[in-house]
């Protein structure tokens, strides 16, 4: 039934009746009010998936101007733009048009900038973004749907990035789209086929920039952003995880409200990585594709070098032998395939299994909302750092021309340490991560049973210097002290298994929490302390500062306890 204007707490102002009429219609202010009143969670690490967003949304606006100027033609034409170096060259409509964005439209030069700058920052952003869901375990049941999409939209974002530089038809550009050629025709069987459909003939052909184009102004961002969407939608409804602390616990999230604190909040950090990538585009060069030349299939200048987020796969094919197989019947596998299919094949199927895998190793299929820190899984934790290795390797590697250069090392040198690098740099990285894990752990389980150091000595009557400790705070309901240990409780099923999967979990989680009878010894333990009663330690395992309660390693606003001072929703 319709309100009206005139009923008790009807509103009286026209902007007020005015939202009254549009409820009456669209009966919209109960979600609206639900979804203002939304509780996130507050640590810096969630910031990272909205820097991803917000470099998105730049990529959006400034690919959309640059659309307007760039034409994806490889028609050829005599410059006569205003960079007179290249006055009079032949070259194709895509590189002439790019000259002409950079020289003589205006802004052109700062928004292909804004552009290019954007498109690392997302990248780099979504990397970031991943390897903090990676090493806090957000990517636990419920959330593996989200980890897929993530991958999906890593592996798009690589492709798409690809299109937009290879599109301008410069040197740099066109030694790409030359590599890309050869991998595609290195692909046994079907690779021929596979490169007349996307070159429509021989390399480099009059078509593949206007498919790159259609590729990177239309299909790719119409999937991202459909794939964006739903990773938002699941975000919602699953309701974002937390870090362990007082009062937060798997059924609930203790944060800010959507409107105003986190809205406000988040406008800013938009506003920042706006600014960021706007000094950067105004300020720091980049692509100045003038410099590189037209493409010409004869030419390609030292130090060729792409985005970063392509140049694994450039350090992969430097590092692979020349193994060329030849099977009988006139059949060949080029060495190419190995290095630049199969092995970014390999990285991106462990990517995306790798929550499925964990859940089988583990046993663990209860539900997470809780994070755990990368010291409590020591073997995940050291299983990312030997990941993170191995791809360092391979992107200096990508460099490896440019490294020799600079340090006056021969460049077959370098390839050698690129490739025993490869092999012993991740076991090196993983036994490293592995004992600083344990180590990190002993330290928290030293906290636990002893308090913490004060730093205070004190001589006792009979000549001893001690140091004084000071006690931790109790213990909650669920047998979790004040140190944040791995978040959630182990869940039931997972105690009862048996046999190589409780070794396995075993490997996984090497140092146990400490027991309760452990946790209410600590008391008697601790008979030096004199200090204050610690009330709270922080997730990073220190104390808040001033002794008081705090959210996140800060202290809470006002110096309330969190869970009566902060907003909480429960979850579904
Ligand atoms: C994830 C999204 C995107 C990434 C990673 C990306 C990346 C790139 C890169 C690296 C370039 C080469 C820039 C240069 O010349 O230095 C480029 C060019 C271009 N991009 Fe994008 N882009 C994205 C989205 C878009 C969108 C949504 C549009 C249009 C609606 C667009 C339109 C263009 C155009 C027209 C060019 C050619 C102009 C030029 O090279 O100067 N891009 N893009
Ligand atoms: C276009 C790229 C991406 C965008 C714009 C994006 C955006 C976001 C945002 C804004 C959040 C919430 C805030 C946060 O936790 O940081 C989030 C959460 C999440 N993202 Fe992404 N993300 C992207 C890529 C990825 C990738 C590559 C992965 C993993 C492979 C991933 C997996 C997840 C998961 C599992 C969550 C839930 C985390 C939680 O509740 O703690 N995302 N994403």
């Amino acid at each position: 039934m319709a309100r009206t204007a005139t009923a008790p707490g009807a509103p009286t102002t026209a902007l007020g009746k005015a939202a009254l009429e549009v409820d009456d219609r669209l009966i919209v202010a109960g979600p609206l009010r639900r979804t203002l009143n939304k509780v996130f969670p507050d640590h810096w690490s969630f910031l990272l998936g909205e820097i991803a967003l917000y470099s998105f949304i730049i990529l959006l606006l400034t690919g959309t101007y640059l659309t307007f100027f760039f034409q994806a033609s490889m028609t050829e034409v005599v410059y006569d733009g205003s960079y007179a170096p290249l006055r009079g060259i032949d070259m194709s409509i895509a590189y002439a048009s790019t000259l002409d964005l950079s020289f003589d439209v205006r802004g052109g030069l700062l928004i292909r900038q804004m552009h290019h700058w954007a498109a690392l920052l997302f990248m780099a952003s979504i990397v970031v973004h991943m390897l903090r869901i990676f090493f806090t375990g957000a990517f636990r049941r419920p959330r593996e749907t989200n980890w897929l999409i993530g991958v999906a939209l890593l592996i798009l974002g690589i492709f798409e990035g690809f299109a937009g530089y290879s599109m301008p038809d410069d040197l740099l550009s066109g030694t790409g789209l030359r590599i890309m050629s050869a991998i595609i025709l290195s692909i046994p069987v079907i690779g021929t086929w596979a490169h007349w459909a996307v070159f429509g003939g021989d390399y480099v052909g009059e078509l593949i920039v206007g498919r790159l184009y259609i590729a990177h102004v239309l299909i790719i961002p119409a999937i991202l952003l459909g794939l964006i969407a739903l990773h938002m939608l699941i975000l919602v409804k699953q309701k974002h995880t937390q870090f362990p602390g007082p009062g937060r616990t798997e059924h609930n999230v203790i944060g800010n409200r959507l409107f105003p604190t986190f809205a406000g909040k988040a406008t800013g950090l938009m506003m920042v990585v706006f600014g960021v990538v706007a000094a950067l585009g105004g300020l720091v060069q980049i692509n100045p594709v003038w410099l590189w030349g037209p493409y010409n299939p004869a030419q390609v200048s030292s130090a060729s070098q792409p985005d970063w987020y392509v140049m694994f796969l450039d350090g992969s094919t430097r590092l692979f032998p020349a193994w060329d197989i030849y099977l009988p019947g006139n059949y060949n596998i080029p060495a190419l395939f190995w290095p630049t299919v199969v092995l970014p094949g390999i990285i991106f199927t462990l990517l995306l299994a790798y929550p499925m895998l964990e859940r089988k190793l583990t046993g663990d299929t209860a539900s997470h909302h809780l994070l755990q820190r990368p010291r409590d899984v020591p073997v995940r934790t050291s299983l990312g750092m030997m990941a993170i290795s191995f791809y360092v390797v391979l992107l200096l590697s990508g460099a490896n021309d440019v490294i020799a250069d600079k340090f006056d090392i021969s460049l077959n040198a370098m390839t050698w340490i690129g490739r025993i690098g490869l092999l012993i740099v991740p076991p090196i990285a993983y036994v490293l991560t592995y004992r600083i894990c344990l180590g990190l752990q002993q330290h928290d389980r030293e906290v636990l049973e002893h308090g913490i150091e004060t730093g205070v000595i004190r001589r006792l009557p009979h000549g001893e210097f001690i140091e004084v400790h000071q006690p931790l705070g109790p213990v909650d309901e669920h047998g979790h002290g004040q140190l944040a240990y791995g978040g959630a409780p182990v869940p039931k099923k997972m105690n009862q298994v048996g046999g190589a999967r409780r070794a396995i979990r075993g490997f996984f989680s090497p140092i146990e929490e400490p027991t309760a009878v452990e946790l209410e010894q600590r008391g008697e333990d601790r008979g030096l302390a004199t200090a204050e009663p610690q009330r709270e330690l922080t997730t990073s395992g220190r104390p808040a500062e001033g002794g008081r309660p705090s959210e996140g390693g800060r202290p809470s606003e006002g110096g309330r306890p969190s869970e009566g001072g902060r907003p909480q929703e429960p979850r579904d």
